[in-house]
């Protein structure tokens, strides 16, 4: 039985990313997108999944309205925090780094709801396989990673560089989907309304 869509609250998704926007797209959750302007650095030292998970707090408080989804996304390798690459160059750094081994992506996500909220950090371990160098060279080149943490985009063409991924994928792209959708369970979201409609 399909039920009416006013009673189904907006979700504020208080991120510019589009990865994010398509997802809960995907799930049927209706959404506006209002990004807040937030300092995104990581403290020095700071651990990366702790940033991550702070860094989603901090854009959830940042923004208004009853229901609202961050989520923050960071990538360490050896401990070492990789941002979104600034130009071509440092895409091809980071490939250089990752490339043949091990890295972690940390995806944080924050929810405030009427009835309470939450903060929580899901992590995947994404191993690369040994790029060769004229990969890194094209693959920096086509931009795809400029505007992605660790600069490049499993659900794009980046998938190629990916020998294995251990936990969930959804959090690579940076929004883990399953924990989200517990979340707002738990914070008693009508969410059997989502797939009714
Ligand atoms: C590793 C990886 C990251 N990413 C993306 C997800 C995020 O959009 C981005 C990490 O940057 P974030 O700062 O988490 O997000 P954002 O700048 O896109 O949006 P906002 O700050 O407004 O919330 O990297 C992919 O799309 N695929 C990948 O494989």
């Amino acid at each position: 039985m399909a039920s009416v869509a006013t009673s189904r609250p907006v979700i504020v998704l208080a991120s510019g990313s589009p990865r994010r926007r398509e997802l809960l797209a995907r799930l049927g959750l209706p959404h506006r997108v209002a990004p807040p302007r937030v300092d995104e650095s990581v403290a020095p030292g700071e651990d990366p999944a702790d940033a991550a998970r702070r860094l989603a707090q901090l854009k959830a408080r940042n923004a208004s309205g009853a229901w609202v989804v961050a989520a923050d996304t960071v990538v360490a390798v050896d401990g070492r925090v990789l941002g979104k690459p600034r130009d071509p160059a440092e895409n091809r750094r980071f490939l250089e780094l990752l490339s043949g081994r091990d890295h972690w992506v940390h995806t944080g996500l924050a929810l405030r709801a009427p009835t309470g909220e939450t903060a929580l950090v899901s992590s995947t371990r994404v191993r690369f396989r040994d790029l060769a160098d004229w990969e890194i060279e094209a693959y920096a080149a086509s931009g795809e990673g400029l505007d992605k943490a660790g600069g490049y985009g499993i659900q794009e063409k980046g998938m190629v560089l990916v020998e294995a991924v251990e936990g969930d994928f959804f959090t690579v792209m940076g929004l883990p989907v399953a924990r989200l959708w517990q979340a707002l369970a738990r914070l008693g979201y009508p969410l059997t309304e989502v797939w009714d409609a």
